[in-house]
C-alpha cells in the first residue's frame, strides 16, 4: 500500500507502506549503520522518532533472538530505500517486515533517503508523520506537530527493581533511563552483578543495595526534561564510582551545573571518531543522540576527556577530584566497533580502587 512521510516543512516522500498500517509521528531522525537495524529498532533512546537509514538494503538478515536491546521497539517508525522481503542469516527468525507487523510499527520503503537526509541536513531535525497514500490529502493542512513529550524517560524505564545478573566480583546498580541489553551484559562480562532500578529510586534504597559502583544508561529524549533526577546524581557521586552513557553523560554534566544543547541533527551511527584527549588516540565509536555538554558552560568541577574528531563536540568528562567520567557515545556498541570496551575495564578499576580504600579504613 502506498504511504507518505509527510513533514512539518510541508514536503512529502511517498513510498510502499509495511509492518503496521498506524499512523507514526515521531522526530525524524537518520542513522548511518550500514547494519544493525534490529538493535537500533529496539533501542529505547528512539522512543517517539522516527528513524531513517541511510544505507540503501535494510532487513537482508531478518530478525534473530540474541539482537534486541530491549524487549519492545519504542520508536514510532522506520524508513528504507529498500527493505528486503528474504532475508538470508543462519540465526533469523522472521522478516523486518513481519517483525514491525507483530510490534505495531509502521514503516516505509522505497523512500528517495538520499533527498530526505540532505533536506534533515540542511534544515535540522523535523518532526513528521508517516501515513497511507490515502489519507495523506485529507490529512495534509490539518495536522500539528507538537513536541515530543517530556516524560520519555519515565515511560521507558523499569517499573520495578531487577537482578540482571547474579554473579560477579563487583555489584553495579544501574540507573535506568532506557538502557540498551548490552550495557548490563557488557557490565556482566566484565565481572560486574547488575541489579537494574528505576530512574526515580531513591539514594537510600540505591544505598541499600550496597552497590559498589554506579551505571548511568542511555535514554530518549531531552535530558533537561528530568531536572528531577540530577540531586540523587550528584548524591551517588559523592559516595559511588559512577560511569554515565550517552543520557547518563548529559545528566551527569547537568548534575554538576553544566548545560546541554540540541543539535541540528545529530549524531547516529557506528563509524564517529572520537578522540581521548588524554592519549590522542582516535575511537571508531557508535552513536545515538541529539542533544550533546555545551563545552562552554562546563564548571571548574568536570574536565573533557574526549571530543568528536568531526565537529569537535564533547564526547567525554571525568570528574577532577571523584572516580566519576562519562561517553556520550556507546562502548557497549550493538550496533557498532568494540574500540571503546576499555571505558568498562576504568570503571571496574575505579570500583577496585574504592575497595582497596574501605579495607584501608577497616583496619
Ligand atoms: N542514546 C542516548 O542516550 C540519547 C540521549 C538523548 N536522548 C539524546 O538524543 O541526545
Amino acid at each position: 500500500m502506498k504511504g507518505y512521510l509527510l513533514l512539518e516543512n510541508g514536503h512529502r516522500f511517498s513510498g510502499e507502506l509495511i509492518g503496521s498500517n498506524r499512523r507514526g509521528y515521531g522526530e525524524v531522525v537518520f542513522h548511518t549503520g550500514m547494519t544493525g537495524y534490529q538493535e537500533i529498532l529496539t533501542d529505547p533512546s528512539y522512543a517517539n522518532q522516527i528513524v531513517v537509514m541511510t544505507y540503501p538494503l535494510i532487513g537482508n538478515y531478518g530478525i534473530n533472538a540474541d539482537d534486541f536491546e530491549a524487549k519492545k521497539p519504542w520508536l514510532t517508525g522506520f524508513v528504507t530505500s529498500d527493505a528486503c522481503t528474504k532475508p538470508s542469516h543462519n540465526a533469523c527468525e522472521k522478516t523486518l517486515h513481519a517483525y514491525l507487523e507483530e510490534q505495531g510499527i509502521v514503516g516505509l520503503t522505497g523512500v528517495d533517503t538520499r533527498s530526505l537526509v540532505r533536506m534533515i541536513r540542511q534544515h535540522g531535525s523535523l518532526k513528521g508523520y508517516i501515513v497511507r497514500a490515502a489519507e495523506a490529502d485529507l490529512l495534509e493542512g490539518t495536522l500539528s506537530y507538537p513536541s515530543l513529550p517530556r516524560d520519555l524517560v519515565k515511560k521507558v524505564t523499569t517499573p520495578e527493581i531487577y537482578q540482571h545478573s547474579i554473579e560477579g566480583e563487583h555489584h553495579v546498580v544501574l540507573l535506568d533511563f532506557g538502557a540498551k541489553a548490552n550495557i548490563a551484559d557488557s557490565l556482566a562480562a566484565h565481572g560486574c552483578r547488575v541489579t537494574v532500578v528505576p530512574c526515580t529510586t531513591p539514594v537510600e534504597i540505591i544505598r541499600a543495595l550496597q552497590p559498589d559502583g554506579i551505571m548511568l544508561s542511555n535514554g530518549p529524549g531531552d535530558p533537561q526534561d528530568n531536572l528531577d533526577l540530577l540531586p540523587a546524581i550528584r548524591e551517588l557521586g559523592e559516595e559511588f564510582p559512577i560511569f554515565g552513557i550517552c543520557m547518563g553523560h548529559q545528566l551527569l554534566a547537568l548534575a554538576y551545573g553544566a548545560k546541554t544543547l540540541k543539535m541540528k541533527f545529530g549524531h547516529r551511527g557506528s563509524n564517529h571518531p572520537v578522540k581521548d584527549l588524554r592519549t590522542g588516540k582516535v575511537y571508531i565509536t557508535s552513536q545515538n543522540h541529539g542533544y550533546t555538554v555545551d563545552d562552554a558552560s562546563l564548571p571548574n568541577t568536570l574536565r573533557v576527556t574526549h571530543v568528536n574528531v568531526n565537529d569537535g563536540t564533547v564526547e567525554g568528562l571525568r570528574h577532577h577530584a571523584l572516580p566519576v567520567f562519562s561517553v556520550q557515545y556507546h562502548p557497549e556498541a550493538a550496533p557498532g566497533p568494540e574500540d571503546a570496551r576499555e571505558l568498562f575495564l576504568e570503571f571496574t578499576s575505579n570500583m577496585n580502587e574504592r575497595k582497596g580504600h574501605r579495607l584501608a579504613y577497616a583496619t
